[in-house]
């Protein structure tokens, strides 16, 4: 077998994660492509080594003196080095960075950092071969990721050595300059990595024992996924369940690789796999929950709509002019509701607004705003009657008002609207109706 694995910041935040981390890879032969993120939290409050990186590069520009932040960042390494009773200097590194900081480097060469320098712990640690990131993951000039070009690099690269370190997080343009994926991006890496080297599986480390029904941080204790598929996978990462990037799901699929997400600090436990298709039936009629706050919904109402041909067009094109993007559509027969996320919709909000008068001529057009839109999602429910039934008397139950109802045509989502403030309430009823009275 084998085994691209990727650790995530909570895995590698001391040296004791980084020994449990050792013991994982040393157990098992096939986990021969390492990559690591840069090292997490190591207790609540504490901060990650990226976000110092960040604050770090924002005192550089602002011309102001960086020596106790980076001494900061560099004790978080030295700790595990020490730690770990390597004999491995640094120095040179930390030399160099402070210099680039100086010369304002840029932010993504500054947080990427984090994972070069763990991946150069890591990998003097297993005695794997160190490959620096930027010399195979490769962005186009605009900040794109070319994922044609990586593919080609890896795979040439990776067929020469038959285990090593590769940094998440990071790549390089053509230029040699550093860019890295949006934040959670090693999730990627470890993706792009398993399709280029053809693996059996890709194991995914964290903190926690697999995909949960619902975030532990809502639902104390949720009960682990054992198998998920992409589809189902991808809707409740879309909808803000963190524990994998949702960009990472697509070059494992392409190659139909399964991932399985496992618990760094319960190593026994087997976690949660992610395939393509499975004829394991789900133990509950839902797979999961998820969801996000903070949207805006644009109501707009007139007489005869429906049968105005261009309508929807010409509305969206309004929240396209003003660089907006949609979440939600739902509609009614004289009325369209389009959903938005707040903070990206505030500053043009009057200008969205004059726009749709502009183009359509409603009757009315209203806001609201401080909404949550929840994802219940699950393979379980295509031909099961009944599921939208007892979802709304859950919420019914819990004095919920629901505000918007959107269910996919796959029948294997339904999207529900409702006030930030029953956000949390809403996903516990839920979970309770399917998961804990067990229908
Ligand atoms: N449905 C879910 N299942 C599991 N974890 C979730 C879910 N939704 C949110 N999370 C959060 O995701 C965290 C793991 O992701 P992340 O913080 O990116 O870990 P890592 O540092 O290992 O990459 C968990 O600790 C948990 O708080
Ligand atoms: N270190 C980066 C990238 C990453 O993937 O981290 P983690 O695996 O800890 O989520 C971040 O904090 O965004």
């Amino acid at each position: 077998m084998r085994k691209v694995v990727k650790f995530g910041g909570s895995s590698l935040a001391s040296a004791e994660q980084f020994k449990k981390v050792g013991d994982i890879i040393r157990a098992d032969k096939g986990r021969k492509y390492v990559v690591p993120s840069a090292p997490g939290k190591r207790f609540d409050g504490d901060i990650k080594v990226t976000d110092m990186l960040y604050a770090c590069y924002a005192k550089a520009e602002k011309k102001e003196d960086i020596t106790a932040s980076i001494a900061a960042i560099r004790e978080r390494y030295m700790e595990i080095i020490n730690g770990l009773g390597l004999s491995l200097s640094l120095d040179d590194q930390f030399e160099v960075i402070s210099e680039n900081f100086k010369k304002l480097a840029g932010s993504n060469y500054a947080a990427s950092r984090g994972e070069y320098l763990n991946g150069i712990i890591m990998a003097n640690y297993l005695g794997y071969e160190f490959i620096d990131a930027a010399e195979v993951i490769v962005f186009h000039e605009d900040g794109t990721f070319d994922a044609e070009t990586t593919n080609e690099k890896l795979s040439a690269r990776l067929a020469e050595c038959d285990n090593a370190v590769i940094p998440g997080f990071y790549g390089a343009t053509a230029e040699g300059k550093v860019t890295t994926f949006s934040r959670g991006g090693s999730d990627i890496t470890g993706s792009l990595i398993a399709k280029a080297v053809h693996a059996d599986l890709y194991e995914n480390w964290t903190d926690v024992s697999g995909f949960l029904i619902t975030d532990p941080r809502i639902i104390k204790n949720p009960k682990v996924i054992d198998t998920i598929t992409y589809v189902e996978l991808r809707e409740l990462a879309y909808m803000g369940a963190t524990v994998l990037h949702e960009e990472a799901i697509f070059p494992v699929r392409q190659e139909g690789i399964p991932i399985n997400i496992r618990n760094t600090n319960r190593p026994q436990d087997p976690g949660t796999l992610i395939v393509e298709s499975t004829c394991r039936k789900p133990r509950y009629t839902i797979t999961g929950i998820a969801g996000k706050k903070g949207f805006a919904a644009i109501n707009i109402e007139k007489d005869m709509m429906n049968s105005e041909i261009g309508f929807c067009r010409k509305v969206l094109t309004v929240f396209e002019d003003n660089g907006i993007s949609i979440e939600h559509m739902p509609s009614g027969i004289d009325t369209m509701t389009v959903f938005v996320h707040q903070s990206e919709f505030e500053e043009t909000e009057q200008k969205v607004l004059a726009g749709i008068h502009r183009a359509v001529n409603p009757d009315s057009v209203n806001l609201e705003s401080d909404l949550a839109l929840i994802a219940v999602v699950g393979r379980g429910m295509k031909s099961q009657r009944g599921t939208a039934g007892r979802i709304f008397s859950a919420l019914a139950h819990a004095s919920i008002n629901v505000k918007m109802i959107d269910q996919g045509s796959s029948e294997m989502n339904i999207i529900i609207g409702v006030s930030n403030q029953d956000f949390e309430r809403a996903i516990k009823s839920i979970y309770d109706i399917f998961v804990t009275v067990q229908l």
